[in-house]
């Protein structure tokens, strides 16, 4: 097995000679002026270790990777019968498809497509206002990376506020099948603000470390989350976190990952480590193009796999 410092500088040298880096996305306009050519990784062993290559330290936004961690927050809010709500079965369509939603009655594929996780953030509005849900969101996503300096990008935040008419079109769907609770603009402000984390990799590999820990915040030994729901987060994430490109990334790289428009991904080596890559450009599916290819180059030759002995 090659050490992780070699192979994480390689796997860096070789996305900084990358001509094809995908393009950014610009359906949220200030996602758009972000540069292609960054590219950053940073690995957070289960032992303590840190590794990082490139602009790990430089913050951008982790939009859908931070599904993971308000789902990990509902799941702990009102446990299983989140289920009734959301499915958890991969859905074969866009992160921002409605298609399904009409046959399947308002009840999203699972909680990583948009239309799900809008519900996942609905249920976590209850009982608050939307200020004081998205303060909730951003102390446990800091909490996790014992890091204060995460912050939300509010012209990111702002950006799509003014230009989601998909998600708005999800939210009111859902609506008239009774699977929102709240104002779909309450809703919806919430998940913009969330989606909206500002975070560098370095952060990121730092607050996955619990699902690659058994459920348990590696610095302090805090209990997250049960084994069992981490094994299941990581389970959704393998099948459903990379949309309808999530069999060819089981297939190329092998362990769970979710990833953001904003170029970012969470992977998980589960008892290993747990891993942020950034790199902007999108590939067809909207998962960061470099990133998933850095991400096979470096489980193979770390032999790291969810399918290996
Ligand atoms: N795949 C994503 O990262 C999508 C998140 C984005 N905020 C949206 O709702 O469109």
């Amino acid at each position: 097995m090659a050490e992780i410092e070699t192979a994480l500088a390689q796997v860096a040298a070789e996305m900084a000679e990358a001509r094809d880096r995908g393009s950014v996305a610009t359906y949220i306009p200030q996602l758009g002026k972000v540069d292609p050519q960054r590219f950053g990784i940073a690995v957070a062993m289960n032992d303590g270790r840190v590794f990082a290559e490139g602009d790990a330290d430089e913050p951008f936004s982790i939009q859908s990777v931070s599904k993971v961690f308000t789902l990990t927050l509902a799941l702990g809010k009102i446990g299983d019968s989140l289920w009734q709500r959301v499915g958890r079965e991969p859905s074969g369509n866009p992160f921002n498809s409605i298609v399904q939603l009409e046959h399947e009655h308002g009840i999203p594929r699972n909680p990583f497509v948009n239309a799900g996780a809008i519900v996942v953030t609905d249920v976590l509005l209850a009982g608050h206002q939307p200020r004081e849900a998205i303060g909730e969101i951003l102390r446990f996503v800091q909490f996790l990376c014992d890091d204060d300096s995460v912050y939300i990008d509010r012209s990111v935040a702002a950006s799509e506020q003014a230009t989601g008419f998909r998600n708005y079109a999800l939210a009111n769907y859902m609506r008239s099948f009774g699977n929102l609770t709240h104002a779909p603009e309450m809703a919806l402000g919430v998940y913009f603000h969330h989606c909206a984390f500002a975070m560098t990799c370095r952060q990121l590999a730092l607050a996955g470390r619990y699902l690659a820990n058994g459920g348990r915040h590696s610095g302090t030994g805090h209990t997250v989350i049960s084994t069992e729901r981490a094994r299941r987060i990581n389970a959704l994430m393998l099948t459903c976190g990379h949309y309808d490109g999530s069999g060819e990334f089981a297939f190329r790289v092998g362990i769970p990952g979710k990833s953001g428009v904003g170029g970012g991904i969470l992977a998980v080596v589960p008892g290993v480590a747990s891993i942020a890559v950034w790199s902007p450009g999108l590939n067809a599916n909207g998962n960061s193009k470099l990133g998933s290819l850095a991400l096979e180059r470096l489980a193979k030759v770390m032999n790291w796999s969810v399918f290996a002995p």
